[in-house]
């Protein structure tokens, strides 16, 4: 985890990858692959999803992705259950050294409750500093495809869910705002083009990675 104190780089501490794309991009897909992968470099790694992660984190996300709520609640309960999920699951298990990967974290907020919701970036960045601002992730792995796309992935497969459900120009704000947030981030955030194929998304998952973790 990349801390702002003197504690960055501590050999002592583990990595915090996050996964993030719209619905459909094929997170969960390479998600397995990667934990997969870093237990066969011998690493623990701890592997969970936002919202949730933790038994009132997961109570929180059945609120979140079924009941109807006003959008500024919304964003407050995402940083509740996150809260929870720093506390909980993420903290300790990057203190003891462990690989923490994470299927979505905040860049999730700034880009739905943000860029789909219309909340404002300051109001975001409060809530963030708030809930810990003290840590972001050291590698976020975006997966970005048009929309259509994951659509026809998902539309077949599940029953959709609140935001799921939305219309097109919302998750087309959505995947503007990662890749906007993408281009700001100084090289945190990898986009990985997820209108391929599964192999060849995870030949560049493997590049990153590997790199990475020289
Ligand atoms: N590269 C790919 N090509 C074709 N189909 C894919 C690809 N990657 C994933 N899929 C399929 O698309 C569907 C959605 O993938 P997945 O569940 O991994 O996406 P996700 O990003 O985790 O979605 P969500 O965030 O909505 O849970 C699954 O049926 C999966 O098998
Ligand atoms: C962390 C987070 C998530 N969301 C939304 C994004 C997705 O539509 C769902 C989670 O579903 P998934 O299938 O597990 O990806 O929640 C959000 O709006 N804000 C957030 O911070």
């Amino acid at each position: 985890m990349t801390f702002q104190s003197s504690s960055q780089g501590s050999a002592s501490h583990g990595k915090f990858i996050t996964f993030e794309g719209i619905d459909g991009a094929g997170k969960s897909t390479h998600i397995d692959w990667l934990c997969h992968w870093l237990r066969s470099q011998g690493k623990e790694v701890v592997s969970t999803r936002e919202p949730g992660g933790t038994p009132l984190g997961e109570k929180l996300r059945t609120l979140i992705l079924n009941e109807p709520m006003h959008l500024e609640t919304e964003a407050l309960l995402v940083f509740a259950a996150r809260r929870e999920h720093l506390a909980e699951v993420i903290e300790p298990a990057l203190a003891r050294g462990a690989w923490v990967v994470s299927d979505r974290f905040t860049d999730a907020t700034f880009a739905y409750q943000g860029g789909g919701r219309g909340i404002s970036r300051e109001k975001l960045q409060i809530l963030e500093t708030w809930t810990h601002g003290h840590l972001q992730p050291d590698l976020t792995l975006l997966f970005d495809l048009p929309l259509e796309v994951a659509r026809q992935r998902i539309i077949a497969e599940r029953n959709l869910d609140r935001f799921e459900r939305e219309q097109a120009e919302f998750h087309e704000r959505v995947r503007f705002a990662y890749l906007d947030r993408a281009a700001k981030s100084h090289g945190r955030i990898r986009t990985l083009q997820s209108d391929r194929t599964p192999e060849e998304i995870r030949q560049s998952l493997e590049e990153i990675i590997v790199t990475f973790c020289k």
